[in-house]
């Protein structure tokens, strides 16, 4: 399979924060949060394998900035690296100032898609090529995040997660 850029990928979703989707403290909610970065990730998996996709697991969650009702909230996810049917697509969060307009990062994370066929068995998807320096960064940790999440799922060894074991060794 031809290999794929991670911008033939990139999903680009903008919406409010309305009253219903808050918490008390007038904030979103975390729950509404990552629905919206959900569906834009499985939108970037469905681009890049242009097969259906299924949630395999959520990696990473930063919930690191509060966004209060009424902000615009901007959900940007790409694929950072594609495995055998597995891609790993990485969601940046921004929100935009009302009167400037300048944009600030609120919240990342990191979510698995799995290819599948009409019966749910995973399905080969075309490999990624990375391009700018930020991609090639994510590309490079995609594999020791892989078997973080595997061996937390209880799918892998720890003693056969390799490339995670070389991050605690000198
Ligand atoms: C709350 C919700 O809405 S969840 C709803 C959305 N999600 C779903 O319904 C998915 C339900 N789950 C499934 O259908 C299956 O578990 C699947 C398709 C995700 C995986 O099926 P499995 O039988 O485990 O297949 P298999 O072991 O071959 O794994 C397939 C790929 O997924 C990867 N994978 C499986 N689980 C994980 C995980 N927890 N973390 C990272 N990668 C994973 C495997 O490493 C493999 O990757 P590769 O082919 O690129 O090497």
């Amino acid at each position: 399979m031809q290999a794929k850029h991670p911008e033939e990928s990139r999903t680009t979703l903008t919406d409010l924060v309305l009253p219903s989707e808050t918490n008390p403290l007038n904030n979103l909610f975390g729950g509404e949060l990552l629905a919206r970065m959900d569906r834009a990730a499985s939108i970037a998996a469905r681009r890049h394998s242009r097969r259906i996709v299924v949630t395999a697991s959520v990696n990473h969650v930063a919930f690191n900035k509060a966004i209060p009702l009424g902000s615009v909230v901007t959900v940007e996810a790409a694929v950072s690296r594609a495995f055998k049917s597995s891609m790993e697509i990485f969601i940046d969060v921004w929100v935009e100032d009302r009167e400037s307009g300048n944009r600030s990062k609120a919240n990342e994370a990191i979510y698995t898609f799995v290819a599948v066929d009409e019966t749910g068995a995973p399905v080969g998807v075309p490999p990624l090529e990375p391009e700018t320096e930020l991609e090639k960064q994510r590309y490079d940790a995609a594999l020791r995040r892989k078997q973080l999440s595997l061996v937390l799922a209880g799918k892998m060894k720890p003693n056969e997660a390799t490339e995670l074991k070389a991050l605690f060794q000198d």
